[in-house]
């Protein structure tokens, strides 16, 4: 069995997406993502001009191997583009040889670890009054875990907010936007939202909060700290993690759970973070970080320190990494929560997938293959926007992170 072609689609149905698509000699075809929110012609040339004349010819079937090709093979390792790079063929190949097993994938993982996988959905607000709201909408839908952002009286844009009540999509300008930030505000701010979420619903549901990278390993440790008594699932990237031992003073101080690991690419990212036990959840997806055989390794791995998954979900995945996501949650023994941000109408007409939505789970179906599909004619109808994510400054001026 041999690769044919490969090709890279660009489509923009309401965002950007990168799609590759494989084709064998035996009429089956596997699709990946490749999308890098921002940054998404990068993946596009590194795809076209580096890895594709080198796939023609070689055997799909040889996954493990010709993941090994990738990343050993172009001596310079790791980054966001490479490990997406990598990530699209990974996923295209386990859609190949899913199809040609005539299983979907979870079953060629291991079979399943459960029924249907718990989401967390995206609720926001200007204040805290119109965050209330927003979260009592999404236990309506019967979501049972819900992440809540609200805008910051003099913050301007504070990040997660979305507008509309089930779409959030920061990349939105030809050139970055700025917002603003402001630690003070924040920490007298947030708090004050989940207290008033847990004196309007009570404990029942599980409240997650996201802290964009946004504050000092100090000023994280005092947060955790301040949330302990709404008992939150998770805080997530509290503190930047390049220095994975900043997030020794943040476990030291609080116990709420800590999740970290969207902008990881690899095991090395996380690696230390894991093995000291100071993260609770690992973010890290298959579009990620060399799709689902490396995922795979960094699931395993933080099994052993009894850390959980929780998959990056927001809508710069594409539907096949979300579809690919399932069935990974669908296999993983340490399984804890998957980020389900949903896609607008255009995206997924553009991408049929098989998985659906019912009482606050997501579930894949049972065609053969990841269950996700690209219409190139529909996709041809929407081509690439440059978009570029927000930037932050404070007060003063000074960049800070978005
Ligand atoms: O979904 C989240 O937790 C995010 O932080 C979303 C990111 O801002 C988004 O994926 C950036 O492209
Ligand atoms: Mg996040």
């Amino acid at each position: 069995m041999k690769i044919q072609a490969a090709r890279v689609i660009v489509t923009c149905p309401g965002r950007n997406f990168v799609t590759l698509k494989i084709e064998t000699d035996q009429g089956v075809y596997g699709i990946g993502d490749a999308t890098l929110n921002g940054r998404e012609l990068s993946v596009v040339s590194y795809l076209e001009d580096h890895v594709i004349p080198a796939l023609i010819g070689k055997d799909p079937q040889r996954i493990e191997d010709i993941w090994q090709y990738l990343y050993r093979g172009a001596y310079w390792r790791r980054g966001p583009v490479t490990m997406r790079a990598i990530a699209a063929v990974d996923v295209a190949l386990w859609d190949i040889k899913a199809k040609m097993a005539g299983m979907p994938l979870y079953q060629l993982l291991g079979g399943r670890s459960r029924d249907h996988v718990m989401v967390y959905g995206h609720a926001s607000g200007g204040d805290i009054a119109e965050t209330v709201d927003a979260v009592g909408q999404y236990i309506d839908m019967g979501y049972k875990a819900i992440r809540a952002q609200t805008g910051i009286p003099g913050v301007k844009d504070a990040y997660g907010v979305g507008r509309g009540k089930l779409h959030y999509e920061p990349a939105d300008a030809a050139l970055p936007s700025e917002t603003g930030w402001n630690t003070r505000k924040a920490l007298n701010y947030v708090p004050k939202l989940f207290e008033k979420l847990r004196d309007t619903y009570g404990f029942d549901h599980h409240l997650l909060h996201d802290g964009h990278h946004r504050y000092t390993p100090q000023e994280a440790a005092n947060l955790g700290r301040m949330l302990e008594p709404y008992q939150l699932f998770w805080l997530e990237d509290v503190t930047p993690a390049e220095n994975q031992e900043a997030f020794k003073l943040v476990r030291h101080h609080t116990v709420t759970p800590l999740a970290v690991g969207e902008i990881f690419n690899s095991i090395w990212d996380a690696k230390d973070l894991i093995q000291n036990q100071l993260i609770d959840y690992i973010r890290t997806t298959v579009v990620g970080a060399g799709g689902l055989t490396h995922l795979r390794r960094i699931a395993d791995f933080a099994a052993l320190y009894q850390i959980r998954t929780g998959c990056h979900g927001a809508t710069d995945l594409s539907p096949v990494t979300m579809g690919a996501a399932l069935h990974f949650d669908t296999w993983v023994p340490n399984f804890g929560i998957q980020e389900y941000m949903r896609h607008s109408d255009e995206t997924d007409d553009v991408f049929p997938h098989d998985y659906s939505f019912a009482d606050g789970y997501l579930s894949v179906g049972d065609t053969p293959g990841h269950g996700v599909d690209i219409d190139e004619e529909l996709a041809a109808k929407h081509p690439y926007k440059p978009a570029y994510l927000p930037v932050a400054r404070l007060a003063d001026g000074t960049m800070w992170n978005w």
